[in-house]
């Protein structure tokens, strides 16, 4: 079994858990007058100009094992990200491979006033009002580990209920995918990770973005270290980066950050 599939045969029996302590008619209802107001990732990174960045807070990964060594101060680091002109920010909910928390998400919701992306394995609805539920403006949505028949209904869900979705694409086969549907969805993200094997290549999602339409917001995920990664990215084409550890482990994040957007 590789990683991804690991992740999701985890993930699985987490949801089936999850069902039994607050079953999904319970959480509708509280999704439904859940009153955290919506910013939309769309509009955040659709803005005219210089590229934007989502910043993330990852505690740990499977790949590079833990992040934050003393103390995991979330709220100043959500606070940093923010007034260092991040246009959104991505949280890790998931636990297990992570050292996320939903609750995460809610601080941090809480405590600025950008965008919040959920960043988990969204393998079934439950997870999407459990989304809602917790304040995220929108999820990260990975082509890979659904069918076709749920990516068109989590994508109508999403909408129906008020979400942004962050469609997360691999591969040539991935985009068709994404692309096959009707409208198709406007925020995709090609990661540069290969969530089987761990290896990171920019060159991968630099190679894949201009086969996306013109009128898609085009997010760089992972493996983003220098302000050289970031313009090799930005001549491609691309909208937005997404990046975590090379944030997570600088001393200066503020500092990071202008660096990666060339502010100094
Ligand atoms: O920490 P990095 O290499 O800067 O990457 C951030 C983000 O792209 C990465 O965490 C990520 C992208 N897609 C995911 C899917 C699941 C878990 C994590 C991810």
């Amino acid at each position: 079994m590789n990683f991804l599939e690991k992740i999701v045969k985890t993930k699985l029996s987490e949801i089936e858990r999850a069902k039994e302590i607050l079953p999904l008619k319970e959480l509708k209802k509280l999704a439904g007058i859940s009153n955290y107001q919506h910013r939309s990732l769309y509009d955040s990174l659709k803005k005219e100009g210089e590229i934007k960045i989502i910043a993330e807070i990852k505690k740990m990964s499977p790949s590079a094992g833990n992040l934050i060594v003393d103390g995991f101060d979330l709220i100043s680091i959500a606070k940093e990200y923010e007034s260092a002109g991040a246009s959104a920010i991505s949280v890790l909910t998931d636990f297990k491979f992570f050292g996320g928390r939903k609750q995460h998400l809610s601080q941090v919701k809480s405590n600025v006033k950008i965008s919040v992306l959920r960043k988990d394995f969204i393998i079934d609805e439950y997870q999407i009002y459990e989304t809602k539920y917790i304040g995220a403006d929108a999820f990260l949505l990975i082509v890979k580990i659904i069918d076709d028949v749920q990516l068109e209904d989590y994508l109508w869900l999403a909408k129906e209920i008020g979400l942004d979705v962050l469609v997360e694409v691999h591969d040539k086969h991935d985009i068709a995918r994404a692309l096959k549907i009707s409208p198709y969805p406007k925020l995709i993200g090609i990661n540069n990770r290969d969530l089987e094997t761990f290896r990171v290549d920019i060159n991968r999602s630099i190679e894949l973005c201009e086969i996306l339409p013109d009128d898609v917001v085009k997010v760089s995920e992972s493996g983003i270290n220098s302000r050289e990664d970031v313009v090799k990215i930005s001549n491609a084409g691309f909208d937005a980066i997404l990046v975590g550890e090379s944030l997570m482990r600088a001393g200066n994040r503020i500092g990071k950050i202008f660096e990666l957007l060339g502010k100094n």
